[in-house]
C-alpha cells in the first residue's frame, strides 16, 4: 500500500485517499546546510549505499533523487532535495523551503565554521521553510576521528537550545544514515495518518531509542 499526502491550507500534511499503488504527493525531505558537510555524501549513501571517495565537486543549485521506503507495511516515498551549499546560490535554495515537508540540516564535525553557521541556518528556515516542518540536526563525518573539532556534546546541546532532533552521522561508514531518513519519513507518516488511533510519534523518542538500540555512536 502507498501513502499518498495532500498539503492543508496551513501547510500539514493530511491523509488523503489513495488509488493503488498511485503516489499523488511524494514527501520531500530537504538537505540543507554549508558546502561540503557532506549533504549530496549522505543522499548517495542512503539511496545507492555507496560512498563517493575523491575529488570534492560541489553542487549547482539543486538535485534531486527519489527512494521508496518500507514504514509499517506502508510505501512512502521520499523526493530528496540535495541543495547547494555555496552563498550564490542561496536564492535557489529560499524557493524550495515552502514545499519541504522534512529538512535535514548538516553541519561538519571536522569544520567548525559548518557548526557555527547552525544558527545562521536554523534563522533561514525559520524566515522561509514551514512552520511545522520536521527538522533535523545533522552531525556529518563522524567517522572522522583525528580531524574532529566539534564535541558530540556540543551538537547535542545545541540541538536542545533549539528543540531540534540531533544526531551525528558519517556518509563514509553509513553510521545513522538510514536512521535520519527513516525518522523523518515515519514522522512524515504520523502526521499523515492524523485521524487514526495510532499514538502520537515523538521522533525525538524514536531517534534515542533507535540509536541506543543500535550502541549509539559506533563509526
Ligand atoms: N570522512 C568523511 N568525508 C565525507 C563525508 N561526507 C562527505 N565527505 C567528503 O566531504 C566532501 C564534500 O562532500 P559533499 O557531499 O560533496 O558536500 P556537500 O555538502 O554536498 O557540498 P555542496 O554541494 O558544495 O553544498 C567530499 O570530499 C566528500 O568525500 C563523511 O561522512 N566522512
Amino acid at each position: 500500500m502507498f501513502i499518498s499526502v495532500s498539503l492543508s491550507k496551513g501547510g500539514q500534511a493530511v491523509n488523503k485517499p489513495h488509488n493503488n499503488g498511485v503516489i499523488c504527493v511524494p514527501l520531500q525531505v530537504m538537505l540543507v546546510g554549508d558546502s561540503g558537510v557532506g549533504k549530496t555524501c549522505l543522499l548517495v549513501r542512503f539511496k545507492d549505499g555507496a560512498f563517493l571517495a575523491g575529488s570534492f565537486i560541489s553542487t549547482v543549485g539543486i538535485d534531486f533523487r527519489n527512494k521508496v521506503l518500507n514504514i509499517d507495511a506502508l510505501k512512502v516515498k521520499l523526493q530528496i532535495w540535495d541543495t547547494a551549499g555555496q552563498e550564490r546560490f542561496r536564492s535557489v535554495t529560499h524557493a524550495y523551503y515552502r514545499d519541504a515537508h522534512a529538512l535535514l540540516l548538516l553541519y561538519d564535525v571536522t569544520n567548525k565554521a559548518s557548526f557555527d553557521n547552525i544558527k545562521a541556518w536554523l534563522t533561514e528556515i525559520h524566515e522561509y521553510a514551514k512552520q511545522d516542518v520536521v527538522l533535523m540536526l545533522l552531525g556529518n563525518k563522524a567517522d572522522a576521528t583525528h580531524e574532529r573539532v566539534v564535541k558530540r556534546e556540543e551538537g547535542e546541546k545545541l540541538a536542545k537550545e533549539f528543540a531540534v532532533p540531533f544526531m551525528e552521522t558519517s556518509a563514509k561508514s553509513g553510521l545513522n544514515v538510514e536512521l535520519a531518513f527513516t525518522a523523518v519519513a515515519r514522522e512524515l507518516k504520523h502526521r499523515s495518518q492524523k485521524e487514526s488511533d495510532e499514538p502520537t510519534f515523538q521522533l525525538e523518542d524514536y531517534v534515542n531509542k533507535e540509536m541506543k538500540s543500535a550502541g549509539c555512536c559506533r563509526t
